[in-house]
């Protein structure tokens, strides 16, 4: 077994779509990236990245590369999990927080799980996503941006 962590943020702008864990939520604010920027799935990537020492999401898909401009980080995640089976690794079970002081996340968290499962071939008792506040607290609570947490272990 091997442990990975993966820590993302993206700022919170008008204009954008809110994107999270490949679910379009409706809000007045989204997340700015170079990709849907969707901060969530960026944390699995790095999280899973970390537990095979692979390195990190920006060195597979540098934000330099117009391939990947405003792409859907579902492909990333897809791209992700085909790196680690080459290795001969298979996920088993992944564990994340997003930080958010809004929009309300819990109803949309069935179908992210679902998209995520979906991609990495996970059945649903692998895979848990919660959501918090930082009560108003930090950047976050300032609703400037959006952060998660992500923990994996592989085997
Ligand atoms: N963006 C969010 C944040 C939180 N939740 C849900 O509310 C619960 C309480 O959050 P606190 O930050 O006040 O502890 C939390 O456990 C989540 O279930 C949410 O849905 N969306
Ligand atoms: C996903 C990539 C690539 O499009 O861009 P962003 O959407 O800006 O996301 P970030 O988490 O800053 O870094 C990884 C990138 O290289």
């Amino acid at each position: 077994m091997r442990i990975g962590h993966g820590y993302d943020v993206h700022k919170l702008v008008e204009g954008r779509d809110l994107i999270l864990g490949g679910v379009n939520i409706p809000h007045n604010l989204g997340l700015l990236g170079h990709s849907d920027a969707d901060v969530l799935l960026h944390a699995i990537c790095d999280a899973l990245l970390g537990a095979a020492a692979l390195g990190d999401i920006g060195k597979h898909f540098p934000d330099t590369d117009d391939t990947y401009k405003g792409i859907s980080s579902l492909k990333l995640l897809a791209h992700v999990n085909n790196l680690l089976n080459d290795k001969g690794y298979s996920i088993g079970n992944i564990d994340c927080t997003i930080i958010a002081q809004k929009p309300k996340l819990a109803p949309h968290i069935p179908q992210m799980k679902k998209y995520i499962c979906n991609t990495l071939g996970l059945s649903d008792d692998c895979m848990n996503i919660k959501a918090t506040t930082e009560e108003k607290l930090g950047f976050t609570g300032r609703e400037e941006g959006i952060s998660a947490h992500c923990v994996c272990l592989i085997k």
